[in-house]
């Protein structure tokens, strides 16, 4: 194979690149490899040029990418599926347990002297025993998630999605239902689907206010599946017990926003995949995406468009 040599400018930072900069730098390149806070829109792939052949995100969503554009222009695009699903997986099950099981509020009790006697009700948390999980866009991470669950003792597992999914609820013996028999039943409802304009919202007043009052709700997909006021009303009126959230709109959210004064709202920085191997498995996927695109062979991962 005759070698070819890539040059590349690399934006040495943790901070994303100032979008003025990135459009400045995209002029004339064929391939460019970005991260989710990089919006690959017709303004960027204009500001590239006609040369640009291969957009590589390191990341599983694709929301931040315009895929009509990219289509359009012939512009491949590569992803970064798979090598983050258990870490993924992980996070939201420990996320589920520290918003279920109330860790937050209970770390800050002992540590801040409200730790009195032992009291009978005291920081009394929603256990998965016997209950029913709910998700919310069953993929590859969905069932992972199951799979963790499992030996938790939890009696069933339902989900909905756009279409039904046999193979992958087969692996984890889940219950096709519609979303509002989701919202009914489920006891803990983890949301895993894509944001796409169909999902845009869809966790509303309408889903929350038919959910159960000791219902747990956890978001490790992308903050705009989720409508903030109503999850915000559902909380605070006591509609539904709890929520964890890897991932808000904004990101970050603002330190004023009123979902952080609530007690029965955990919130990360979006960090569901912030382990060394993942993100070092997700860099090497997103380099040899790219790789393979430069060259013009099949990619590792490929998003069809
Ligand atoms: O949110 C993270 C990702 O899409 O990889």
């Amino acid at each position: 194979m005759r070698e070819r040599k890539v040059q590349f400018e690399m934006w040495d930072s943790d901070d994303p690149v100032p979008r003025v900069e990135l459009l400045k730098r995209v002029k004339g390149c064929e391939g460019i490899l970005c991260v989710l806070t990089e919006k690959i829109d017709a303004q960027l792939l204009n500001a590239a040029g006609p040369n640009l052949k291969v957009v590589s995100t390191m990341s599983v969503g694709f929301d931040h990418l315009s895929l009509d554009e990219l289509k359009k222009r012939g512009i491949r695009v590569g992803y970064t599926p798979d090598v983050l699903t258990d870490c993924v997986a992980e996070l939201t099950v420990a996320l589920l347990l520290a918003t279920s099981r109330r860790l937050i509020e209970a770390t800050h009790e002992a540590k801040t002297g409200g730790w009195g006697t032992w009291r009978t009700l005291w920081l009394c948390g929603h256990e998965l025993a016997n209950s029913t999980v709910g998700i919310l866009g069953l993929g590859r991470i969905g069932v992972a998630i199951a799979e963790r669950l499992k030996p938790f003792k939890v009696k069933k597992f339902i989900y909905t999605d756009v279409a039904l999914r046999p193979e992958l609820a087969n692996m984890i013996e889940a219950e096709y239902v519609s979303l509002d028999e989701l919202a009914k039943q489920s006891d803990f409802l983890a949301i895993c689907c894509a944001l796409t304009p169909e999902t845009y919202g869809i966790c509303n007043w309408n889903l929350f206010s038919k959910m159960k009052k000791n219902a747990i709700f956890i978001n490790t997909s992308r903050g705009g599946v989720v409508n903030q006021e109503d999850l915000y009303e559902a909380l605070s009126t006591g509609l539904i017990a709890g929520a964890g959230l890897d991932v808000t709109t904004p990101e970050p959210l603002p330190t004023h926003h009123p979902l952080f004064t609530l007690k029965n709202c955990v919130i990360l920085p979006h960090v569901a995949s912030a382990s060394y191997t993942t993100r070092n498995s997700m860099s090497a996927l997103a380099a040899n995406n790219l790789l393979a695109g430069l060259r013009g062979e099949p990619m590792p991962k490929e998003l069809k468009l």
